[in-house]
């Protein structure tokens, strides 16, 4: 195979190539490549074009502006932002375009955010409020509500896309069959005082339930405890000791005090270790979680994450459940990473999802807490090298739930997860029920683009080694590019990275390569725009943009001129999955 490297004088298209632009072709006949193949593209040249002024220097990259990271101005305003699907328009949401227009390139937030939506958070202007904040997707919990709650907060979401041209996505959460408590009658909590003896039951009660009686949702509970051993709710919130079993009845005295709260997790340990009896053959997906999965299948949510995974081959099962019956297919399978089981099998069971959370909450009831970090670490290292992304939940701002200010230790574990690269951060009880859900957004939002700023100051480019995920020479190539391109745009200072992609493939290559500058998203369907949302570094756009990917330069450059977000001289590098290219140039 050979290569060249061709020097040219700018294109006789009619399209004004601004100067010193430099064109870098790797013209290759590939399947994805939708344009026809060429005897030229056949012969597979790598071609380098510069135009022939290429005489200065790209240009001077601005530093970082070293303002203090500025809230966007927008209020939740009446006011619709422009939305538009016409061929003529770009969609983006109005707190990015302000973020651009007010503080650059370089200090947008890298770091997504998800939030979990719950009575604090569920109505329309709460909703807003938290868009306005920052955040990218919004998750729904089926553990806890009815699905008629759920569809609400679901409709509001969209509706605030599609009249204020946000692009949150929805995930959905499974309640997955693990061992929990009841709803405690409605009730917000219960007190467990040392010494008292609690009951824990199958039995059904009616409205008359006994005092300090607690119903299981397992009915092989008590079966499969022994007296003597400890039973941890929340992973230690609360601890009792099994004391006596009578019939279906477990009496348990309560050894560390605390609250109980509604369908609080429930695990056994038995001589230092976690109890798996035939509770370990439970099934990751029960039929109320079918029965969920139908229903946000039906709601078209973007993201389904499955709790409690414990292999790859139910996240297989679950995918090819999602293909027959949504038929563009688009929801993405995040595996929860929350037991023992999936850890052990951490590697393949990421590889066939796409995307992962590291759920601290039950991970650290199911192995113990100092091991939490470190399993975080290898598994946000596993889903960079496979280029699936991650979301770092739980406890991250648990204290925010009560206080408006976050502990010191509790800014450090953020920093820590933002610092490894996570691509999302999650908010669960802080904002689905707490008292200070913005300001806990608030606080996600400015520690992320603290330590991301104080970073790429640093310099601390990894030299993590990222292997090939693709199958194909087509998908080598695309990796290829992202790769070269990333690096590139590092070591010319660039102002953005700029991707046009369908699938949104290619803009999770450049995502995974983790540069310096944002990488602009343009994709033609508002779900893969919601998609991309989650994902590090993506500032997605819904954009119509066809074959040509000169007129869909310029197309954009007049676009975003136009709305402030560019102006004539920043430097940007464009790639596109439609043609392999990489084509380094100035705004004209
Ligand atoms: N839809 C909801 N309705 C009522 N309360 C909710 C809802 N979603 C979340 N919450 C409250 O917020 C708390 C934290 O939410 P979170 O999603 O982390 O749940 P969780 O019970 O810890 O389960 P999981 O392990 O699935 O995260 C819950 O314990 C619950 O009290
Ligand atoms: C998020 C979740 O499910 C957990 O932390 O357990
Ligand atoms: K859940
Ligand atoms: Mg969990």
């Amino acid at each position: 195979m050979s290569q060249s490297l061709h020097l040219f004088t700018p294109s006789s298209t009619g399209v004004a190539l601004p100067k010193h632009s430099l064109r870098f072709t790797p013209s290759v006949s590939t399947s994805n490549c939708r344009l026809p193949v060429t005897s030229f593209q056949k012969r597979c040249c790598f071609s380098i074009r510069a135009s022939a002024s290429a005489s200065s220097d790209p240009k001077v990259i601005e530093t970082e502006n070293g303002k203090p990271e500025i809230l966007p101005h927008v209020t939740a305003s009446p006011e619709p932002a422009a939305v538009s699907s016409d061929s003529a328009s770009i969609e983006v949401d109005a707190v990015t375009e302000v973020e651009l227009k007010e503080n650059g390139f370089r200090s947008t937030r890298r770091t997504k955010l998800v939030c979990t939506i719950g009575p604090a958070t569920c109505g329309f202007q709460q909703l807003e409020a938290l868009a306005v904040g920052g955040m990218n997707v919004a998750r729904i919990n089926m553990c806890h509500g009815e699905r008629e709650w759920h569809k609400a907060v679901i409709e509001r979401v969209r509706r605030l896309n599609e009249e204020k041209g946000y692009a949150v996505a929805i995930m959905m959460d499974t309640e997955g069959s693990e061992i929990h408590m009841d709803d405690l009658g409605g009730g917000p909590s219960a007190k467990a005082e040392d010494g008292e003896i609690w009951t824990f039951t199958v039995r059904a009660f009616g409205s008359s339930r006994p005092e300090r009686t607690i119903n299981v949702n397992y009915d092989g509970f008590a079966e499969d405890v022994t007296i003597g051993d400890e039973l941890l709710v929340d992973g230690g919130m609360v601890r009792f000791e099994v004391i006596e079993k009578i019939g279906p009845d477990v009496k348990c005295r309560c050894t560390d005090p605390g609250l109980l709260l509604p369908r609080a997790n429930l695990t056994f340990w038995r001589d230092g270790s976690l109890v798996r009896e035939r509770n370990a053959m439970l099934p990751t997906i029960s039929a109320k979680d079918w029965l969920d999965i139908d229903f946000g299948i039906a709601e078209g949510v973007d993201f389904i994450a499955i709790s409690f995974v414990k292999s790859a081959e139910v996240i297989n099962h679950l995918k090819s459940y999602i293909a027959a019956r949504s038929r563009d297919s688009d929801i993405a399978v995040i595996a929860k990473i929350e037991s023992i089981d999936s850890l052990k099998n951490l590697e393949e069971i990421i590889q066939a999802s796409d995307g992962a959370m590291v759920a601290r909450g039950d991970l650290g009831a199911q192995i113990p807490l100092e091991q939490v970090p470190s399993a975080q670490q290898r598994i946000v290292q596993v889903c960079r090298q496979l280029n699936k992304p991650v979301i770092v939940a739980s406890q991250l701002l648990e204290s925010m739930i009560e206080y408006p200010t976050p502990t010191r230790a509790e800014v450090a574990d953020v920093s820590e997860a933002v610092r490894q690269r996570s691509d999302a951060l999650m908010l669960s009880g802080e904002s689905a029920m707490g008292q200070f859900p913005d300001k806990a957004l608030t606080v996600l939002r400015s520690v992320s683009v603290r330590i991301e700023k104080w970073w790429r100051e640093e310099k601390r480019h990894e030299a993590m080694e990222l292997p090939e995920v693709g199958s194909s020479f087509s998908d080598s190539i695309s990796e290829e590019i992202c790769t070269s391109a990333a690096k590139m745009a590092n070591n010319l200072g660039v102002d953005a990275l700029f991707v046009y992609t369908k699938s949104g493939h290619m803009a999770s290559l450049l995502s995974r390569c983790r540069p310096d500058c944002p990488i602009f998203a343009f994709t033609t369907t508002t779900s893969v725009r919601r998609r991309l949302n989650l994902q590090w570094g993506l500032i997605p756009f819904r954009l119509s943009f066809s074959d040509d990917m000169e007129s869909n330069l310029n197309k954009t450059f007049s676009l975003l001129k136009a709305r402030g977000m560019i102006k004539s001289g920043d430097l940007i590098i464009a790639v596109s999955d439609m043609l392999q290219s990489i084509q380094v140039m100035n705004v004209p």
